[in-house]
């Protein structure tokens, strides 16, 4: 049995990671932990999941690891410096490992994934992500995450960036900028999490699509994380990792 400690246990991907813990016969789920509760419990855990806030989910690492609990964390907000602190108190705490996801749907890591194989074949790519209203960030984790493999092969093919003649534009009219590709957020109400990646050359588009229809679904990537966190060293950024793609 591998003891599972759950931080932003009544969230909304949170109860269903609480939930999946419960009926998996190899877990056993042993604090749940939300805003202002005791986190004591957590230490008795071999393996902490995330599901907090960007504003929170720092401190909330630095404690596992220091406390010699392997995070296991799909909150976003990660940016390079954000990931290069970690992997300090990761080095300083040998023998703890982390895994931070963007996306724990096992087809939203297909969708990413293609896209990267996708992008040196097109003169263009946009991305555009659509959530729900009450999220923090924009872009959403995945996109950046997105755009930064879509960048890199870009990049490792050499490519000529990308066309656009924009010269006159309103504040925010073509999306923000992550490293060289424009990705443009949607926040409206009715939606989960969906993403379409939008390639373009001559006279040809490639729509690559992801819909999130439940927060379920992102329960069997979790799991496979908090089950393999204790064998992958260090920082493991990413669940293609863990996927042998
Ligand atoms: N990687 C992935 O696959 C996915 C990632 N996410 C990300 O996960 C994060 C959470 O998403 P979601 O579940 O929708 O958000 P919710 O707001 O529904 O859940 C977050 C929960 O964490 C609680 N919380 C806030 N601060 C703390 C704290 N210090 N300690 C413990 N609990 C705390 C919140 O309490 P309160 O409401 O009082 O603030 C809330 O109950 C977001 O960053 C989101 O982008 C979401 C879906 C999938
Ligand atoms: O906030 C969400 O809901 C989601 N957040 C993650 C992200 O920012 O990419 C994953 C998924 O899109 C749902």
């Amino acid at each position: 049995m591998i003891r599972v400690g759950v931080l932003g246990a009544r969230g909304r991907v949170g109860v269903e990671v609480c939930k999946a813990v419960e009926a998996a016969d190899d877990l056993e789920l042993v604090a749940a932990v939300d805003r202002d509760d005791p986190v004591e419990g957590l230490a008795g855990a071999e393996v902490v999941v995330d599901f907090t806030h960007p504003d929170v989910v720092m401190d909330n690492m630095r404690w596992c690891i220091e406390h010699g609990v392997h995070p296991v964390v799909g909150t976003t907000g990660f940016d390079a410096g954000r990931l290069a602190a970690v992997r300090g108190w990761l080095d300083a705490n040998p023998g703890v490992n982390a895994l931070i996801a963007p996306n724990f749907g096992i087809a939203a890591v297909l969708m990413m994934h293609f896209a990267q194989q996708a992008a040196r074949y097109f003169d263009s790519v946009e991305i555009v992500e659509l959530h729900h209203p009450n999220k923090a960030d924009a872009p959403s984790g995945t996109a950046r995450r997105t755009a930064e493999l879509v960048a890199e092969a870009r990049r490792k093919a050499g490519m000529a960036p990308m066309p656009d003649a924009t010269s006159t534009e309103l504040d925010g009219a073509r999306g923000a900028d992550v490293d060289g590709v424009h990705v443009h957020a949607v926040r409206l109400a009715g939606l989960i999490a969906h993403q379409e990646v939008i390639l373009g050359g001559d006279g040809e588009i490639l729509t690559i699509r992801h819909d999130t229809m439940n927060r379920s679904s992102f329960t069997p990537g979790v799991l496979l994380g908090v089950r393999r966190v204790r064998e992958i060293p260090g920082l493991t950024v990413g669940l293609e990792h863990l996927l042998d793609l």
